[in-house]
């Protein structure tokens, strides 16, 4: 029987960075980032229906999102944040949904869905556990800040945007605590596949 696992966390809380210690022992990965960036790739329904909402100015010369514009637009605008979001979601979950599928065909012993949004879309439907990737405000202000270079102001838009992390650790069924050194998430890691496999 396979264990399917939502790891989830807030922006720059060390998702990926988990994931790919979880890739690195051979674990699928599904990671709705991925997947939210294929949904709207050029000629995807979705990328059409984001031109007709949001206007041909996101366009880049090559036709494709300009990703950076699309997100000074949402992350300051909570419509239109929830407008993407009616967009963009339904998509991704198909897709994950997919990906999951195949997955269970496989009979492998535990797949991760990685979802940012887990507990704001509540998608816990989609998975046996949850795993929350936590760090206090300040690491994840000044990781964003660093990561994306972003102002102050800009990584608090986007961090604003979402359920705050404290909020998520009564929600999840396992934390991972990310603020200390990467080999010390390592360790904690290794406890929780331990643990579950
Ligand atoms: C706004 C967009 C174009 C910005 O793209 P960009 O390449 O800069 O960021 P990326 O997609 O890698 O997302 C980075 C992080 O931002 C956060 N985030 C992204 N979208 C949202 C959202 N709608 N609400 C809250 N947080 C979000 C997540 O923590 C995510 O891990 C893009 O994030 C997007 O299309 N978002 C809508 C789809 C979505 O909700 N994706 C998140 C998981 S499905
Ligand atoms: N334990 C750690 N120590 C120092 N830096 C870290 C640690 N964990 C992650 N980072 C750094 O913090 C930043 C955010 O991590 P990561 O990209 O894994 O977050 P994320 O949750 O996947 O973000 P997003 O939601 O934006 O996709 C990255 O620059 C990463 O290298």
């Amino acid at each position: 029987m396979t264990i399917v696992i939502g790891l989830t966390g807030g922006i720059a809380s060390g998702k990926s960075t988990v994931s790919t210690m979880l890739k690195e022992i051979g674990y699928t990965v599904i990671d709705a980032d991925v997947e939210s960036r294929l949904a709207v790739e050029k000629g995807e329904p979705a990328y059409f229906e984001i031109i007709a909402h949001f206007g041909e100015e996101l366009l880049q010369e090559d036709g494709s999102i300009d990703r950076l514009k699309l997100g000074g637009i949402i992350f300051n605008n909570e419509a239109e944040r929830l407008k993407l979001n009616s967009i963009v979601h339904p998509a991704v979950r198909k897709r994950m949904n997919d990906k999951k599928e195949a997955a269970l065909q496989r009979n492998e012993a535990l797949v991760i869905l990685d979802i940012p949004l887990l507990f704001e879309s509540k998608l816990s439907y989609m998975v046996d556990y949850t795993v929350l990737v936590y760090v206090n405000e300040q690491t994840q202000l000044q990781r964003l800040m660093e990561r994306n270079q972003f102002s102050a102001e800009e990584a608090e838009a986007r961090i604003q945007s979402q359920m705050p992390l404290k909020d998520k650790l009564q929600l999840a069924d396992y934390i991972i605590d990310n603020n200390g050194t990467l080999e010390e998430t390592k360790v904690q890691l290794n406890n929780f596949i331990n643990e579950w496999k």
